[in-house]
């Protein structure tokens, strides 16, 4: 039961404990509800007596209202250990699980992130666990507890009279039978409404991210319409799995109902006939009418039930995922990166990159450059083990990086990326991101360092300015050197540059390629560019086309060449001859 329960509702030590408790504590409540009608029949019984035997006495009404009194405080006693025993350890649990979930997701690698999306995500983190706290503590304690406390009723009264016994009984396997057997059904249309809600949640918060483009193109009536279609299509879901749930769960109802027919049709044949008596027929009645009430009411939340397995397995799939794990502690030699025929694909059977080898060595500067998705990104990933590769090595100073924890592998590397990604913050914490333990002092000299100190002076409130989700009072240019400042902060041994200067107009771009040029001396230095210009002066050039390497070397050495280096440089020297 422990192990079975632990395993199905994914739950912690302590949270399967509490659910065994919050059961028994359910069950006890539907039998202490049994309590009124055993003093309502030792009444009946009592007052009959008279009736029946001259010399018996009329029922003490003191000692009906003691065990009156005494039933409330039973049944309120149990009520507040179930209520806090379930309610207490059931949002306990869920904290602990959106911790645990939050933990693993910060450990992943982005090869998950690759295939989920945010709103998924987040539905997971706050609508699933929500949906598995309600169940916890609205469903499954009370379920479990109405089945056991019918079972153990069913016991006793069978015992008192097995035929009538069997008439409450019969109704149980065929109503759960039903409900068991339409589970198949209720579980894909709920996945199907799931899937319907999560397409339009997309859409909507697609809708946000892009509104500047959306409204630029004229595109908002296309765009809405295909929102109210996926809305649509989202409700007609819902219904349908509403419907197909009610009808099965009223149809189970119905026949619990039909256990007090049989009861009244075999026990008035019973007593017709003097196999039992009329106390005894009468408490069948009356729990009869009485029994099937915890368990009718606990039917409806069979549906919900069924529905959080949806949940628990895609919050399995978060805690089963493969993190890339490695040794914390290592020595490095020195910080050379080598590709030791890498390939790599995002998804199956389509490579990005094929047999890659090169070197970026310490002290010089790497550049890869190639047709847009050709794998230059992919590279620099791939050196910092954003993701792993699916064959061949990539050594750190001698050291296999697949066998590095990523998190201290990290501390190694300063990575400036296309995208850059700030807080809603003040502009001294998103520089800080770069060196937490950086002094104000230092924030500014990085920012200096990146040319942001101009434009930040000119903000209202300076370093304190706070700049809005994702930076959106900056312009691009402003964003990337903040990226760039951080950058400086961190300071570390190995630099990846990603078209870190794309955003920036050209005087901007001069000015950062000087400070840049200072950042990274006697560093490993990888950079993708597209601007020829800016990877003149590399130590080494890459030249990829398709994820294969076609050409190496300096740009002198590439240029007396006939290959895509040149090509490149004679297109972009074209293209700047360019005028509208
Ligand atoms: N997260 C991802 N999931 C699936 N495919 C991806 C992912 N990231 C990149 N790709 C694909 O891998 C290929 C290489 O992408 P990559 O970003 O490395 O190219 P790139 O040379 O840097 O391109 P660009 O110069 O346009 O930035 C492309 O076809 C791209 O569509």
């Amino acid at each position: 039961m422990y192990n079975y329960l632990k395993n199905k509702f994914a739950l912690s030590n302590i949270g399967t404990k509490s659910l065994i408790k919050g059961i028994f504590l359910s069950s006890l409540i539907n039998l202490c509800m049994m309590l009124p009608v055993g003093i309502f029949i030792m009444m009946i019984n009592e007052l009959l007596n008279p009736l029946i035997q001259s010399n018996s006495q009329f029922p003490s009404i003191l000692k009906y209202l003691t065990l009156i009194i005494i039933t409330l405080i039973i049944m309120f006693i149990v009520n507040y250990f179930q209520y806090s025993s379930v309610y207490i350890s059931t949002y306990n649990e869920s904290e602990n699980r959106r911790i645990k979930l939050a933990e693993k997701l910060r450990e992943l690698p982005l090869s998950f992130f690759g295939k989920r999306n945010v709103s998924d995500l987040t539905s997971i983190l706050l609508a699933d666990c929500a949906s598995l706290e309600h169940a916890f503590s609205h469903a499954i304690p009370q379920l479990f507890g109405s089945i056991i406390s019918t079972i153990i009723i069913i016991i006793a009264l069978i015992t008192m009279n097995w035929k009538m016994g069997l008439a409450v009984l019969w109704v149980l396997p065929v109503s759960f039978g039903i409900i068991i057997i339409s589970k198949k059904i209720q579980t894909r249309t709920k996945a199907l409404h799931k899937k319907a809600k999560l397409d339009a949640t997309e859409q909507i918060q697609e809708c946000f991210e892009n509104i500047q483009d959306i409204k630029a193109y004229n595109i908002t009536k296309n765009y809405m319409n295909d929102l109210d279609r996926k809305l649509d299509i989202s409700e007609k879901a819902q219904i349908k799995s509403e419907f197909i749930m009610a009808t099965f769960v009223t149809s189970s109802q119905a026949i619990l109902r039909l256990g007090l027919v049989t009861v009244v049709l075999i026990g008035s044949n019973l007593l017709i006939n003097g196999q039992t008596d009329f106390i005894t027929y009468l408490i069948f009645l009356i729990t009869a009418s009485r029994l099937y009430d915890p368990l009718s009411g606990n039917l409806e939340n069979i549906a919900e039930i069924f529905s959080i397995e949806l949940p628990i397995n895609r919050m399995k799939e978060i805690e089963n995922y493969k993190i890339q794990n490695g040794k914390k502690e290592y020595e490095l030699k020195n910080f050379d990166i080598k590709f030791e025929n890498i390939s790599f694909s995002y998804k199956k059977d389509e490579p990005v990159l094929k047999n890659i080898n090169f070197t970026a060595k310490q002290g010089e500067v790497t550049a890869l450059i190639g047709p847009s998705g050709c794998g230059k990104s992919t590279i620099a990933k791939l050196a910092a083990r954003f993701w792993d590769p699916d064959d061949g090595k990539i050594f750190l100073g001698e050291n296999d990086i697949n066998k590095i924890d990523p998190e201290s592998l990290l501390k190694n590397y300063t990575i400036v990326f296309q995208d850059v990604t700030l807080f809603n913050d003040s502009i001294l914490e998103n520089i800080r991101i770069g060196n937490r333990n950086a002094s104000d002092q230092e924030v500014k000299k990085a920012a200096k360092l990146a040319m942001c100190d101009d434009f930040i002076n000119k903000l209202p409130d300076k370093y304190n300015t706070i700049i809005g989700e994702n930076g959106s009072s900056l312009s691009g240019g402003e964003r990337q050197r903040i990226s760039i400042a951080r950058a400086f902060l961190k300071n570390s041994p190995i630099v990846l540059l990603d078209e870190a200067t794309a955003s920036l107009d050209v005087e901007n771009e001069t000015q950062i390629q000087k400070a840049i040029s200072k950042l990274i001396q006697n560093k490993t230095v990888i950079v993708v560019a597209h601007r020829m210009r800016t990877i003149e002066n590399a130590d080494k050039i890459i030249v990829l086309d398709d994820g294969h390497i076609i050409q190496e070397g300096n740009s002198k050495e590439l240029l007396n060449k006939n290959g895509l280096f040149k090509h490149m440089l004679e297109l972009q020297n074209q293209s700047m001859e360019w005028s509208l």
